[in-house]
């Protein structure tokens, strides 16, 4: 079906009839669309996918899955680092080898997605390294890495899937220095003496702590009054005050005002008139979406948007399927896949329940882990509801204690008193993002909080602490 067409359109009509005709055509594979075109094409659609980079986007190769390898080998030292309090004595000697060794052989192929394309190739996708464009309606140009060519019209449709890449922060001097992103954190082979991390969100957090726990000195700046902007601030001041009783700097409520590097590293200006120096600097300030280039103009929608607006089947316009990230429904993997099947069915005429989000999980994967689910405290009274909130901490709880060091963190509920149902809640601790899969199944299925009441919690877990904070929604906090 793939007719090599080798001319850059130049206008519509030259693209329309130089058009090969398939089902459907995927700008973008991130984790949704990666399944999402296998399932097309098992469906009997004649499927074109098409990535500028990787299969499987940002999180196997730049995100979650090296980051949450990098975590889980900085954990492991932090709990080696706990033996003295617990269980005798450990020495231990940090080294990066393994963390590079398992991202690059185990994780990501060495940044290479042979593997993936192939389970893509035989499934029955037409599959293109190059970037695409919508042109028109249903219709999508391919630039492949030759300078050659493809275009092509889809009777079903055309789903975009394109994603993000790491802002460019508009600091004086930055854009000429060699700063990382998370895409060179990860791929880093050896660690610094020290860092400075700009931004406190879950990439700035989880990163700073990770090599934070490696020995860099590491200082964290954030521009907002406090890290984790989203999160609950009770369970934001909790990571703060864990970063920094584990000997990192962090900065809330500064202002950058400039970048410059030499061979002595990093140097970086505040507002304040101090300046900071480090070996590293690594930005972590945000995204931004993968929409300026991918002909949203020629379907009727603003290219420079930092989202496109969907429906709840997915749909963004005339055959025209948008999922994942620059949905602005949550930028994490598990939306991008749930969007995903929605959209699936959708294209291929199969009944399912409609997309909803309130109760979108996130889990910050640090240690104490920060997992939220729904609206925090904040957004429910901004929305408008008549809120109770009820927390409870976990150091406190019988398994809180037992557990000892590493074991801070809270269970917070939020209750739109109206209709008796959990709306939000945050569970911080040690396993804080398997804690709240139980919170997520409340808010998702809006049990009353009468019958969570009712339930008997099992002794010693760390879960019974959402019965404590629970119990403490009767003070009427
Ligand atoms: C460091 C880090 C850690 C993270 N950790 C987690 C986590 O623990 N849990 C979690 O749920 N989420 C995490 N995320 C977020 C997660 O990676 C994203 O939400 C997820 O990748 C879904 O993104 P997406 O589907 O929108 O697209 P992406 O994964 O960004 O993929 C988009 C794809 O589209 C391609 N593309 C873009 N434009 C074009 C074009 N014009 N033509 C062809 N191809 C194009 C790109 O090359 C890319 O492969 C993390 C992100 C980062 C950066
Ligand atoms: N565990 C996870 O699920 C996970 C992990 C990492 C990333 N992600 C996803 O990726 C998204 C992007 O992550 P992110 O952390 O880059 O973005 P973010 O937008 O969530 O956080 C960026 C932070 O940088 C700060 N900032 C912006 N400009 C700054 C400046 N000039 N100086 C100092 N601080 C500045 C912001 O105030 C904010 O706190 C997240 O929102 C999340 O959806 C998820």
């Amino acid at each position: 079906m793939d007719q090599p067409t080798d001319q850059q359109p130049t206008d519509q009509h030259s693209t329309h009839q130089q058009s090969t005709d398939v089902d459907l055509v995927v700008i973008g594979l991130g984790p949704g669309a990666e399944s999402l075109v296998t399932g097309a094409a098992e469906a009997g659609l004649r499927v074109v996918a098409v990535d500028k980079h990787l299969v499987g986007g940002e999180c196997p190769y730049y995100g979650c899955v090296p980051s949450k390898m990098m975590l889980r080998a900085a954990h492991t030292l932090a709990e080696a680092g706990r033996v003295g309090a617990l269980a005798g004595e450990a020495q231990v000697a940090p080294s990066w080898a393994p963390v590079a060794q398992r991202i690059s052989e185990e994780a990501t192929s060495g940044w290479d997605d042979a593997i993936a394309v192939q389970r893509l190739v035989d499934a029955g996708v037409t599959f293109h390294h190059g970037i695409g464009r919508l042109t028109d309606t249903g219709r999508v140009s391919v630039e492949l890495p030759d300078g050659t060519w493809r275009h092509y019209e889809a009777s079903r449709g055309v789903v975009l899937n394109p994603g993000t890449r790491p802002a460019v922060l508009p600091i004086d001097g930055l854009a000429s220095t060699p700063y990382w992103t998370n895409r060179e954190a990860v791929q880093a082979t050896s660690l610094p003496g020290s860092m400075i991390v700009i931004g406190g969100g879950p990439i700035g957090a989880e990163m700073a702590q990770v090599f934070s726990r490696f020995g860099v000195r590491v200082t964290l700046l954030e521009v907002a009054p406090r890290i984790l902007g989203p999160s609950e601030p009770e369970a934001a001041a909790i990571l703060e005050k864990v970063f920094v009783d584990e000997g990192m700097r962090v900065m809330t409520g500064v202002e950058i005002t400039s970048v410059s590097h030499s061979d002595a590293g990093f140097e970086v200006s505040l507002g304040s008139g101090d300046s900071l120096q480090a070996d590293r600097l690594l930005v972590a300030a945000g995204r931004t979406p993968n929409l300026d280039d991918i002909g949203l103009e020629t379907v009727g929608l603003d290219p420079s948007a930092r989202t496109v607006e969907v429906d709840e089947r997915m749909r963004a316009g005339d055959r025209l399927w948008v999922i994942g990230d620059v949905t602005g429904k949550g930028a994490f993997t598990h939306v991008a896949m749930y969007q995903a099947a929605i959209a699936l069915r959708d294209l291929t005429g199969q009944d399912g329940a409609p997309a909803r989000y309130h109760a979108v999980p996130h889990v910050t994967f640090t240690d104490p882990e920060v997992g939220g689910v729904g609206l925090t405290e904040q957004q429910a009274r901004d929305a408008g509801l008549q809120v109770r909130v009820g927390s409870a901490p976990m150091e406190t709880s019988s398994r809180g204690w037992l557990h000892g060091p590493g074991g801070s963190g809270l269970v917070k509920v939020v209750e739109d008193v109206d209709r008796g149902v959990l709306v939000g809640a945050t569970a911080m601790g040690p396993s804080g993002g398997e804690v709240l899969g139980f919170l997520a199944v409340a808010v998702h299925a809006e049990v009353p909080v009468a019958t969570l009441r009712t339930m008997i919690y099992a002794y010693p877990t760390f879960h019974r602490t959402i019965e404590t904070a629970l119990d403490h929604l009767e003070e009427g906090q």
